[in-house]
């Protein structure tokens, strides 16, 4: 009991600090606020960091501390979400991040390589009160990570810094710059170390993802809302979350093809069809175009658009940069057929004829027409919107009726069609205006006369590309909003989770906007249900990563009993008879049933009465409608999970859909059924449906 009451004093020493240091920030904020002195720029700059140390101030107020490790030599180090020091104590550690090096013990040390460790404790917190703490003998196994699994699930994911297991640890900080692919089953913790990853990237190298972002791409809006609570409750705010619906700006779509349909536009065989919907687009006219000039009347017919036209794809522009080379192309033609007309030539004639083609209304006209300027969706928009185009191109599959809505497998055909139009065609301009600016900024400072030489000089310190940059930080908005506006926006690391149902489109889409190829990859190609979803990491990282990218396996289950993992184990034998089950860390002794009913409704409405208590799911297939409670298709399941689950007409699923829906159950799983289940199911235990 006195160590107990000891401990809470230690932990209300540190919301005390917390608190004084956060009263701290705040005066500094509001006197920058207030501070009319200061350059505009210098301002928003101290503001914009006062800010951020305050909001991972804020986030610190739940679970500020959750544990301590005791060293040999006898120190003790308390561990918590955000490092706090004392000022009148030459800094000294008071509690120490979790992401420090120095937490690392805390999470890796095990009975058998105690990392200089002679105790781990951990605490349990309400507020901000200490409720209680127990203590391990380093084994992770133990009482703490057992009291988080058997919790109830809440609506949204929680973090899990303060059980973080050793080969979890592992993956979250290690040091690999490149591609990281990390695999395993349902529940072995993928989108929590990803996350956690994530956290402690943006502390290790704050320097450059905080200029650049760190993009998270998860599979739907419903997953994106469920993982969104986890990196603030860390106190990292510059990420921006997005589906493969939303990575192309101003355009949300969740709606999908067919999976024929989507495996022909999700392959890279769509690369040379999107060339040739370009090509398509620079056209020769059918009839003659008739160009009255002052002296004569030249056509513009076919041949003649068709020697421009080769001239101008030979200048190797992108389309829509090439439409002047084309009009210019087509002056110099229709010059020499005007000449030739011409009976009677004057001093300067061709100078004359030359500026009067380029002015003619009617010239610039069919330009329009045979070279038209083309968004990404108008291109795609208007070959989809025509039967003839889709057929003459070999995908008359592709033809939609006017107004319908993108699909999610038409976001990287948009993006790529982006880079063959050139889109914009003014942005490296406005970027050397920048700079050009900067320059001349370092040009002044540099040109002061009584300078003394041996001194530094503003151009040694920082050069105009920089300086630019920091020009550009006048844009107000939260680096997040400012990213997810811009389709360039490039971003310090890419985080995919289940990536297995990613296309080759989606995964060119995403290096482009990772130059760096700094990413972590999670997934289980077991789970795959996109009919143009990945096969093998090593098709589809090899072409962006070389042999560079690392892989690691997470093998431990913490969502899923065993009692259900062991009827998933023969659903997984159909997906893939090679995969092997992830082992639960777990038996809750409650056996998974299923009953045949005849009236499903009735059946699904009696088992949601019995409430269980926790979250709960009914997961169908999308065929099967008119159900009450919180019904999901399997598709939106994905990732998340569920105190009690129940599985509707599994016959109806595809394996890997079955697969999906039957691992989401924390405690309890039960399925439904109208007709006789599949083979892999009869090791369910029968049971009478508590109605229907
Ligand atoms: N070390 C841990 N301590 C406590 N809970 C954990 C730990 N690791 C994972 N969990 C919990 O296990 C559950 C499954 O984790 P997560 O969703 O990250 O798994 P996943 O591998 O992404 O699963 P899926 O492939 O099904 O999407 C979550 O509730 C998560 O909080």
């Amino acid at each position: 009991m006195e160590e107990l009451l000891a401990e809470r004093e230690r932990v209300a020493f540190l919301y005390r600090k917390l608190d004084a240091q956060r009263a701290v920030a705040l005066r500094a904020l509001e006197e920058a606020l207030g501070d009319t002195t200061a350059q505009r720029w210098q301002r928003e700059v101290s503001v914009r960091t006062l800010s951020d140390q305050l909001s991972r101030l804020r986030v610190a107020d739940d679970g500020l501390c959750f544990g301590r490790t005791d060293h040999v030599d006898g120190t003790r180090t308390y561990i918590g979400r955000v490092g706090l020091f004392d000022e009148q104590d030459e800094y000294e550690p008071l509690l120490t991040d979790w992401r420090a090096p120095a937490a690392r013990p805390f999470y890796v040390a095990t009975a058998a390589v105690p990392e200089g460790l002679t105790r781990r404790r951990h605490f349990h917190t309400r507020g901000r009160r200490l409720q209680d703490f127990h203590d391990d003998e380093l084994r992770l196994d133990g009482v703490a990570l057992t009291a988080a699994l058997d919790a109830p699930r809440e609506e949204v994911m929680r973090d899990i810094v303060a059980t973080i297991q050793v080969e979890q640890d592992e993956i979250i900080r290690f040091d690999h710059p490149g591609v990281l692919v990390v695999e395993g089953g349902p529940g072995t913790g993928k989108t929590a170390v990803a996350l956690h990853r994530v956290a402690y990237l943006l502390y290790t190298q704050r320097e450059r993802l905080a200029k650049r972002g760190v993009l998270v791409v998860g599979p739907n809006s419903g997953f994106l809302r469920y993982i969104g609570n986890v990196l603030p409750s860390l106190g990292e705010t510059d990420v921006v979350f997005a589906s493969p619906g939303d990575l192309m700006p101003r355009l949300r779509t969740v709606r999908e093809d067919v999976p024929e349909v989507q495996r022909r536009k999700g392959g890279l065989g769509i690369l040379d069809l999107l060339a040739a919907a370009v090509a398509q687009r620079q056209e020769l006219p059918a009839e003659p175009v008739p160009i009255e000039l002052e002296h004569c009347v030249v056509h513009l017919d076919a041949a003649v658009a068709e020697v421009a036209r080769t001239r101008a794809r030979q200048a190797g522009l992108l389309h829509n940069h090439t439409r002047v080379v084309f009009h210019e192309a087509l002056v110099d033609v229709l010059l020499d057929v005007a000449l030739a007309e011409i009976d009677e030539p004057w001093d300067g004639v061709a100078a004359d004829v030359r500026r009067e083609l380029y002015a003619h209304r009617e010239l610039r006209a069919a330009v329009d027409v045979l070279w038209p300027a083309l968004t990404p969706r108008r291109l795609l928009a208007e070959l989809y919107e025509s039967p003839d185009r889709c057929a003459e191109l070999g995908v008359p599959e592709f033809h939609r009726e006017v107004g319908r809505a993108w699909t999610v497998s038409d976001v990287p055909l948009l993006d790529e069609a982006a880079e063959l139009l050139g889109e914009h065609a003014l942005k490296p301009k406005e970027e050397k205006a920048g700079q050009e600016y900067a320059q001349g900024v370092l040009e002044i400072l540099d040109t002061d006369p009584t300078m003394d030489p041996d001194l530094l000089r503003a151009v040694d310190l920082i050069d105009a590309e920089h300086l630019a940059e920091r020009h550009e930080e006048r844009d107000h908005r939260y680096l997040a909003e400012r990213a997810a506006a811009d389709r360039e926006w490039t971003y310090g690391h890419v985080v995919v989770d289940e990536a297995q149902e990613l296309s080759e489109m989606d995964w060119r889409l995403l290096f482009r906007r990772c130059p760096s190829k700094s990413m972590t990859i999670v997934g289980d190609l077991s789970q795959r249900q996109s009919a143009a979803g990945a096969r093998g990491w090593s098709d589809v990282l090899d072409r962006y990563a070389g042999s560079r990218w690392a892989y690691r396996e997470l093998t431990l289950n913490y969502r899923t009993p065993a009692e259900v993992m062991d009827v998933a184990a023969a659903v997984l034998a159909e997906v893939d008879p090679t995969a092997t089950v992830p082992r639960s860390v777990r038996r809750n002794g409650i056996a998974p049933w299923a009953a045949e009913v005849a009236d499903l409704r009735g059946a699904v409405a009696a088992e949601l009465a019995l409430r269980h208590g926790g979250t709960v799911a009914v997961i169908a297939p999308e065929s099967v409608t008119d159900l009450p409670g919180p019904v999901i298709t399997p598709r939106e399941a994905k990732g998340l999970e569920f105190d009690t689950v129940l599985v509707l007409e599994p016959h109806l699923m595809a394996a890997g859909e079955r697969y999906v829906a039957l691992t989401r159950a924390t405690q309890r799983l039960g399925v439904l059924h109208t007709a006789p289940l599949p083979a892999s199911l009869h090791g369910l235990r029968p049971r009478a449906a508590t109605g229907g």
